[in-house]
């Protein structure tokens, strides 16, 4: 096969390497969140992505209501009656009381109107009742025990903005103002390419030489737990022509393409030349550990990012650069990146990298019982365990020495995965 130059100039950064932040400032500032939406129903709209403002036109709670069993009164009768007063109505959830009659307390139960004269609710634990009188503590306090009209949310308020990604939180909150049905951008389709002429899936035997696939599940699961429609290629052979074949399919069924491996410079790369075939490149490398050959490029007017095939470096990129990316085509508002917490380290780190670097990690509890990060003991971007587990990244600085017990920085999974 003929060696060819494995480089080709990023646009925006005059040929260096980017960093982190800037190369997701490009892949973020080149898409748009896609055009087309859905109606559905509140059980079907988990994990989708908001496109129109849910308002709500009720009061909730819609009238001044009970927070407690027990009783309501009208607070200035309780001196007037020395604390004891008849009780004249029983109100539970679902009903409407009426007007309290002066000198009297309405039994009533938590989520209950409250009677329209009563001030007070007063729990049921304090009171003493028999024969249809209830005897009251004078020190009850006035207004207590009463969740007033409207106090979560006000007729007219914007309760959930668009651009959202909905979790079963807004989905309840949806339900609350009665809104039954959704507006949603439709879900993104993702194409995914595994390239190598290695690669088989399990349950298939392997030759010799051969391993299995498993960047196709780790990107196959992140893409469903970020909400997408995955296109699957399947295996790609590790030459031009099949590549090129691949991506133009991509192109024509989905929205985006990710890739998997060929990214780098061996002639056994064809990720690089297939784009520039089909399109053209915006950069190829980030100055990250794992993950420094990342190409991002558009083929046949759609985006496409080439992420590295060992499989710890597929992870991180994926987390780090697809995530955001994918993110802005879904039509997510605000923040597009996990910003790291600050936890204490459970790990030395003397030799630090010169690029910005990743570590998998996981919380523990250190010997004092306080909350600490442990790093997995491989470096290797090859060891896909590692990933398994762990529970989040630590990000550690370029030249960045840490001794245990100093502050570093974790991306935790769980928003990552989300
Ligand atoms: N001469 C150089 N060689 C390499 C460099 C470099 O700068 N100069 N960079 C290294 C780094 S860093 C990385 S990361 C990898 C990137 O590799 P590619 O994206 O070209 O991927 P492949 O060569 O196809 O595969 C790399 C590795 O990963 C395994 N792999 C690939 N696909 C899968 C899959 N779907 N499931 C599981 N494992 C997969 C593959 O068998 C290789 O072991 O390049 C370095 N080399
Ligand atoms: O970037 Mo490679 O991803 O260091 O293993
Ligand atoms: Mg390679």
């Amino acid at each position: 096969m003929m060696d060819r130059p494995n480089d080709c100039a990023p646009v925006a950064t005059g040929g260096k390497t980017l960093t982190k932040d800037q190369a997701v400032a490009i892949l973020t500032a080149r898409v748009s969140p896609i055009a087309g939406t859905e109606t559905l129903p509140l059980e079907a709209a988990l994990g989708r992505v908001l496109a129109e403002p849910v308002v709500s036109t009720l009061d909730v709670p819609g009238w001044d209501n009970s927070a407690m069993d027990g009783y309501a009164i009208r607070h200035a009768d309780l001196s007037a009656h020395d604390g004891c007063l008849a009780v004249a109505q029983r109100i539970p959830a679902g009903a409407v009381g009426k007007p309290l009659a002066p000198g009297t307390a309405a039994r009533i139960f938590t989520g209950a109107p409250v009677p329209e004269g009563a001030d007070t609710v007063v729990e049921q634990e304090v009171c003493e009742a028999s024969d249809g009188q209830v005897r009251i503590p004078l020190e009850i306090k006035a207004g207590a025990n009463i969740r007033r009209a409207g106090e979560d949310i006000r007729a007219g308020a914007e309760v959930i903005a668009s651009g959202t990604r909905l979790t079963p939180a807004h989905l309840g909150l949806a339900a609350s103002v009665g809104v039954a049905r959704l507006v949603v951008h439709r879900r993104l389709r993702v194409a995914l390419l595994s390239s190598g002429d290695e690669l088989a899936l399990p349950g298939e035997p392997l030759k010799p030489g051969q391993i299995y696939n498993s960047n196709r599940f780790v990107l196959m699961g992140l893409l469903q737990t970020w909400g997408c429609e995955v296109v699957d290629l399947g295996i790609v052979a590790d030459d031009l022509e099949s590549t090129v074949a691949a991506m133009a399919r991509g192109a024509r069924e989905a929205d985006l393409i990710i890739a998997s491996g060929g990214v780098s410079v061996g002639e056994e790369d064809h990720l690089k030349p297939a784009v520039e075939r089909l399109g053209r490149i915006e950069f190829h490398q980030v100055k990250i550990r794992p993950g420094k050959p990342l190409v991002f490029g558009e083929v046949q007017g759609r985006p496409l990012l080439g992420c590295p095939g060992n499989p710890v470096s597929l992870f991180v990129t994926a987390v780090l650069f697809a995530r955001p990316l994918i993110l802005r085509m879904q039509g997510v508002a605000g923040e597009l990146e996990v910003r790291p917490l600050r936890i204490r380290a459970g790990f030395d780190w003397p030799r630090p990298d010169r690029r910005l670097e990743f570590q998998r990690a996981r919380l523990e509890r250190g010997a004092d019982g306080e909350l600490e990060v442990a790093v997995y003991p491989s470096r290797s971007s090859a060891v896909l365990s590692s990933v398994a587990w762990a529970d989040g990244l630590v990000q550690l600085q370029p030249g960045q020495v840490i001794a245990r017990g100093d502050p570093v920085e974790f991306l935790p999974f769980a928003e990552l995965f989300y």
